[in-house]
């Protein structure tokens, strides 16, 4: 986890050869759907497991059939609200839940609408009560204009106030994070990468494609 000078609070893994593995294979255009998915959920696994060397931890007193003895406890991981942005998210909150498997979760649908409006509709939202104690994190894999999880973020913050706010995501583009940054400057970013720019049509360079689309095929209009 190293993070960028850029930003407070921004961390990639571009020092993890191992997710920067699940990366290349998740970019390479000739990787299908069920090996997309699979990257996901190993990307979720893996950063939450990274991301709970920043939870706040307790030393407990144990006993091992022999003596006592002093255990760990991650106290964090006890109070997590996972927030999954539809579509793409859903193997990527797979794969995190597998480590913060205490988590409550949340879902909402936000759909980017095209160039240069980006609009953004949130018709479904289901979120539990947000508790002090809480650490939320936002799941989407793409951070590109960010316009979807300053939404998602002010939408959220509604349900209570948390202890930390973070968004976990496969790449952002560094326009996306000063945009989030701005309008939500508490919020910490764990990403596996940060790219170099936007294309005209708002999609992340050298980026991955349409995470949704690759994950679950592309939705026809009728
Ligand atoms: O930072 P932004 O510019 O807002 O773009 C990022 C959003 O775009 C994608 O969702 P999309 O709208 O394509 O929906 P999908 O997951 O259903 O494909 C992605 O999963 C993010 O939610
Ligand atoms: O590059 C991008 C940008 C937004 N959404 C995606 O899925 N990919
Ligand atoms: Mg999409």
């Amino acid at each position: 986890m190293k993070r960028d000078e850029r930003w407070e609070g921004v961390y990639s893994f571009e020092d993890s050869p191992f997710i920067m593995e699940i990366l290349t294979e998740l970019r390479d255009e000739r990787t299908g759907p069920i090996a997309f998915r699979k990257g996901l959920v190993k990307l979720g696994r893996y950063m939450a497991y990274e991301l709970t060397k920043t939870m706040e931890i307790e030393k407990i007193p144990i006993k091992t059939p022999l003596e006592e003895t002093e255990g760990t406890l991650i106290k964090d991981r006890r109070n997590v609200i996972i927030i999954t942005v539809l579509r793409a998210a859903i193997p990527l909150m797979e794969g995190l839940i597998k480590v913060l498997d205490h988590s409550r979760v949340g879902i909402v649908s936000a759909s980017r609408s095209k160039a240069p409006k980006f609009e953004i509709e949130m018709k479904y939202v289901k979120v539990p009560q947000v508790k002090p104690d809480d650490t939320v994190i936002l799941a989407d894999p793409m951070i590109a204009t960010g316009s979807t999880l300053i939404k998602v973020l002010d939408e959220v913050k509604k349900y209570g106030n948390a202890k930390r706010y973070v968004i976990v995501g496969v790449l952002a583009a560094p326009e996306g994070i000063s945009r989030i940054k701005e309008a939500h400057p508490d919020v910490e970013i764990f990403v596996a990468a940060i790219d170099r720019e936007l294309n005209e049509k708002g999609y992340i360079l050298p980026g991955l494609g349409d995470a949704g689309d690759r994950a679950f095929g592309a939705p026809i209009k009728i």
